[in-house]
């Protein structure tokens, strides 16, 4: 493999916090490269440098659809599509090959099937930026949802998510007893997964 090309592919893997020595690859990112700001999905603007959790291994890219038994919301294809749709500023030519290029080296580690289910990873500090009416993220089982289009659609009004934002709503949502219909609902928000060392065992809807 060309030199060249194994740079493409350790920047595109740095954009899923994937470091080359997870993969074996020797070629190293310069630093101011490894900094750039990314675009999140929804248009949230997250600084790497903010990231204070370790890179996960490649084997947590490996999250397939474990719908356990009290799994209460499956993850939607829409969420984890964007995943890969996370992009660095630099137009959208450049993302469009660091995607191809994402999903050729996962496809390799992993399988395409594997490919559909990585999903974007954010660490509870993360999530706890996301607490106001302009950005309302919560957290349910260990997935991220952003909930600031549902604030005002909520039938148990707006204030009440508004006082889970940031935080994981779990317990609430669950011991509020809310109907299948809401459980259904919550797909069409969830944005991502809670990184594996900031996951919490999960609830079961009784
Ligand atoms: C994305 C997250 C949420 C969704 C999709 C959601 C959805 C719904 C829906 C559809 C209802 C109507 C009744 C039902 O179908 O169960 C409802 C009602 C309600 N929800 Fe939520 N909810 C969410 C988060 C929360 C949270 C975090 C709380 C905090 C306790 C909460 C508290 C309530 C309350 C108090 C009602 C009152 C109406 C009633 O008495 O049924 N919800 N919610």
């Amino acid at each position: 493999m060309s030199s060249a090309v194994k740079k493409g592919i350790c920047w595109a893997l740095a954009t899923l916090q994937v470091t080359p020595d997870d993969i074996g690859c020797e070629t190293v990112l310069p630093d101011d490269q490894a900094k750039k700001t990314i675009d999140l999905p929804l248009g949230v603007k997250h600084n790497q440098k903010q990231n204070h959790h370790h890179h996960p291994h490649p084997h947590a890219l490996q999250q397939k659809n474990t719908a356990s038994k009290g799994d209460t919301s499956s993850s939607s294809t829409s969420s984890s599509a964007t995943a890969s749709s996370n992009s660095l500023n630099a137009g959208h030519g450049a993302a469009s090959l660091i995607k191809d290029a994402v999903h050729s080296v996962v496809d390799t580690l992993f399988g395409s099937e594997d490919r559909e289910n990585v999903q974007p990873r954010y660490s509870r500090y993360d999530v706890a930026d996301h607490c106001t009416m302009d950005s309302c993220w919560i957290v349910i089982n260990n997935r991220v949802y952003d909930v600031t289009r549902f604030l005002r659609m909520h039938p148990g009004g707006e204030d009440i998510i508004l006082e889970y934002g940031g935080h994981d709503a779990t317990t609430a949502f669950i011991d509020k007893g809310h109907s299948v219909d809401a459980f259904d609902m919550l797909s069409e928000y969830c944005i991502g997964e809670v990184t594996e060392e900031d996951r919490f065992p999960e609830k079961n809807h009784t």
